[in-house]
């Protein structure tokens, strides 16, 4: 099941804000409405992102075929959505080179990077898995955080599609979904799509995962990105440099898989990438609140990147 994709002359997502509680497609017929389903995290994580930035330009071409001023501010209203996750303004881009040729030449542009996703998930599961054997040993119980599945990736997903492929081939031994304070993308969805899997799993809250990799209960870290910069910097989920922290206290290999579509070198480093802050509403009714959504792990805490084409050893001395 693709979680995005063009059906009919929209948009089609499931709704990833209601979920577990109810799966709901939602049909985005304009920019408003796909801008406002990226905002909301009705359609979220970096590959994701990278096909709904794409099928935003097509509907944009669609819809100001003959107003050139305003086909350039939807297609900037689209890259601007959500400012971290590099695969966004990369997926309106590639699909905005075509505009020159007109609206159809737009949505195949759309269609090859979803078809690329698909493909990048396909390849990472394996290349993933054989890693995870060979760093966290053959039957390895894991801690993964935010969400990295299909729901992330269209089908299959990058770090959850690892988790998948050990798990079909009898190499896992269990897994913890740590719950990605505030808006719960571990407990909601990973929860959600390890279970659709028969993967057996248990939820953890985010501070737990450092202590549980103390205890001697995971034997590795696995999980994705919104943007891995030049130096090897991975931009990830809040909490992710804890985890991080934690593995490297705990002596535990932390594994980053994330296409190469989420591979930046134009952004030297972690310092350079822009940290939405979503506010005080999410996450308390009573003060001020600081809330990044993401956070940068320095390169030196990561063990490996895979992507859908390599294997970066950064513990190796391995350069992006
Ligand atoms: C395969 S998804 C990798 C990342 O995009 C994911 O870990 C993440 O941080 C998503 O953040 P979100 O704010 O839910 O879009």
């Amino acid at each position: 099941m693709r979680t995005i994709d063009w059906v009919d002359g929209a948009v089609e997502i499931i709704d990833q804000t209601v979920l577990p509680k109810e799966v709901r497609v939602l049909r985005l017929h304009t920019v408003p409405e796909l801008v406002a389903a990226i905002q909301s995290l009705a359609v979220r994580g970096a590959p994701a992102l990278g096909v709904a930035g794409a099928f935003g330009v097509a509907l944009a071409a669609r819809v100001h075929a003959d107003d050139p001023a305003a086909l350039a501010a939807a297609v900037t209203r689209v890259e601007n959505a959500r400012p971290t996750a590099v695969n966004l303004a990369r997926g309106v881009r590639r699909a905005a080179a075509q505009l020159h040729r007109g609206p159809d030449a737009v949505l195949a542009e759309a269609c090859a990077i979803r078809d690329e996703e698909v493909a990048a998930s396909q390849a990472m599961a394996v290349r993933g898995a054989d890693l995870v054997v060979e760093l966290c040993g053959a039957r390895p119980r894991l801690l993964t955080h935010c969400n990295t599945g299909g729901l992330a990736a269209v089908v299959l997903g990058t770090a959850l599609g690892v988790v998948y492929e050990l798990h079909r081939r009898g190499a896992l031994a269990g897994v913890v979904a740590s719950e990605t304070r505030p808006l719960l993308q571990g407990a909601r969805l990973t929860a959600w799509e390890l279970s659709r899997w028969g993967i057996e799993h248990r939820v953890a809250v985010d501070s737990a995962g450092p202590f549980l990799m103390a205890r001697g209960e995971v034997d590795g870290v696995i999980l994705g990105a919104d943007r891995i910069c030049a130096n090897g910097d991975v931009i990830n989920k809040i909490g992710t440099y804890a985890h991080a922290l934690g593995a490297r206290r705990a002596g535990l290999p932390f594994i980053v898989v994330a296409p190469e579509s989420t591979v930046d070198v134009s952004t030297p480093s972690g310092d350079a990438v822009p940290i939405e802050d979503r506010g005080a509403a999410e996450i308390t009714p009573w003060s001020d609140a600081v809330n990044p959504a993401f956070d940068v792990t320095p390169r030196d805490l990561v063990t490996a990147i895979v992507t859908d084409q390599r294997v970066i050893r950064l513990d190796r001395g391995n350069r992006i």
